[in-house]
């Protein structure tokens, strides 16, 4: 990969992103779909270059820093916070451009954005700090899509030293994003995301690790786990070392709130032994009513699913049947689930499309051959 031929000319504007996975070639699709732009990855792996390069995400990929940052517009960081920490001191010793962008994409930005004060003060660079609100519990150069932040809240951090031309130049690289950004201080943007993200993280994988106790005992615990224990722990299957990095960095945060989360588990258990069923029942019904209350068209603190329920007769062929209707007028469907499917009884079959316009899609030629369909909100 290295001393590769470029296949982009190399006077456009150059973008450099450090750490080609899930998130750091999401970002570069989305610069490249709105800017004519070089761009040069930079990671570890050298099978990750030559996936990206593979994939038209990149024009060239090293595994060293410096042969790249010194040319470059915009850098953009994207590997786990703690490797980012070391390649912002890393990058702070080279040469870099004047006028010079840098931003990272990582989960914490307190930590992120004191070094940056201090490293990139003075040096005619400005570090804007940055973390789209959307992902997936996939990582991997081979997830990107340019699409995965549509609709999503971009947050980014300035810092003391990025004046608003800045910002609104590092929203233009990033318009491709198609995110809706919103400016926050470090540590406001810590509170909340450790809310909305990583102590939710904490409980998905403490679940798991309940139910892998009880299935050494009863080994048919997998086969039970349905619908609900899937949805609340598919983010226990994300990348270890992201998450490691995320507790190590918003630690000042998470730990009063684990200290909430156990105060309100033994609420709840107090209210068990006591048999108090009003106070059980209220629990549920505000968590519900709030829940409810959430904006679910958006992606954001709770991903959009662009569902459509479709009634099936529940016989072999009924899956296809759906699945071919909406292949052939090319409507891509992103997860498929069987809700019921009792002998005799009509099964619904959930399907979820990346899209509202998929969606209307689906369900206007769905309706045409007599399927009846319908959304949940
Ligand atoms: N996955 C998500 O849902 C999500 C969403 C928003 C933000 N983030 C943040 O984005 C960042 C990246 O997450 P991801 O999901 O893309 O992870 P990922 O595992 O898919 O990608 C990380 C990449 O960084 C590379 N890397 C590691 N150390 C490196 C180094 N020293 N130099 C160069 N490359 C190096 C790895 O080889 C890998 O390709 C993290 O900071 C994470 O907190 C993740
Ligand atoms: O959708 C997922 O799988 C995610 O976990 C995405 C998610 C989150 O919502 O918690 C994970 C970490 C990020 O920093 C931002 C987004």
């Amino acid at each position: 990969m290295e001393n590769d031929t470029p296949s982009r000319p190399q006077e456009y504007p150059k973008a450099v992103v450090i750490g080609l996975g899930l998130i750091g070639g999401s970002v570069a699709l989305a610069i490249r779909a709105r800017h004519q732009v070089h761009i040069t990855g930079v990671d570890v792996h050298e099978a990750s270059l030559r996936m990206a390069k593979a994939l038209e995400i990149i024009d060239e990929g090293h595994t060293m820093i410096e042969e790249s940052v010194q040319e470059a517009d915009i850098i953009i960081i994207a590997t786990p916070v703690s490797k980012t920490m070391e390649i912002m001191d890393e990058i702070a010793r080279l040469p870099m451009k004047a006028g010079v962008i840098i931003t990272d994409v990582g989960s914490t930005k307190g930590t992120v954005m004191e070094k940056s004060e201090r490293l990139f003060g003075n040096k005619g660079a400005t570090f804007i700090g940055g973390h789209p609100m959307a992902g997936s519990h996939k990582s991997g150069v081979q997830g990107s899509r340019g699409d995965l932040f549509e609709n999503a809240f971009y947050c980014l951090t300035p810092g003391e030293t990025a004046d608003a031309s800045e910002v609104e130049r590092l929203k233009r690289w990033l318009s491709g994003t198609n995110a809706h950004f919103i400016e926050l201080g470090s540590n406001l943007h810590d509170l909340l995301a450790g809310s909305v993200s990583h102590l939710p993280h904490i409980v998905a994988s403490s679940l798991v690790h309940q139910l892998a106790d009880l299935q050494q005992e009863h080994p048919v615990l997998g086969d039970l786990a349905a619908g609900g224990f899937k949805d609340i722990t598919r983010i226990a299957s994300a990348n270890p070392v992201m998450w490691r990095d995320i507790l190590v960095h918003n630690k000042h945060v998470l730990l009063p709130m684990m200290e909430r989360w156990q105060s309100d588990m033994q609420t709840i258990q107090s209210l068990i032994e006591e048999g108090d069923d009003a106070h059980l029942q209220r629990f549920f019904s505000d968590a519900k009513q709030h829940r409810d209350g959430l904006p679910s068209k958006k992606k954001g603190a709770i991903p959009a699913f662009y569902d459509l329920f479709v009634d099936v007769a529940d016989h072999p062929g009924a899956i296809s049947e759906v699945t071919g209707i909406l292949a052939d007028k090319d409507i891509s469907i992103t997860n498929i689930r069987i809700m019921e499917a009792r002998e005799d009884i009509m099964g619904v079959l959930r399907l979820s499309f990346r899209k509202e316009a998929d969606r209307q899609k689906g369900m206007d030629c769905l309706e045409a051959e007599q399927f009846s369909v319908y959304i949940s909100e």
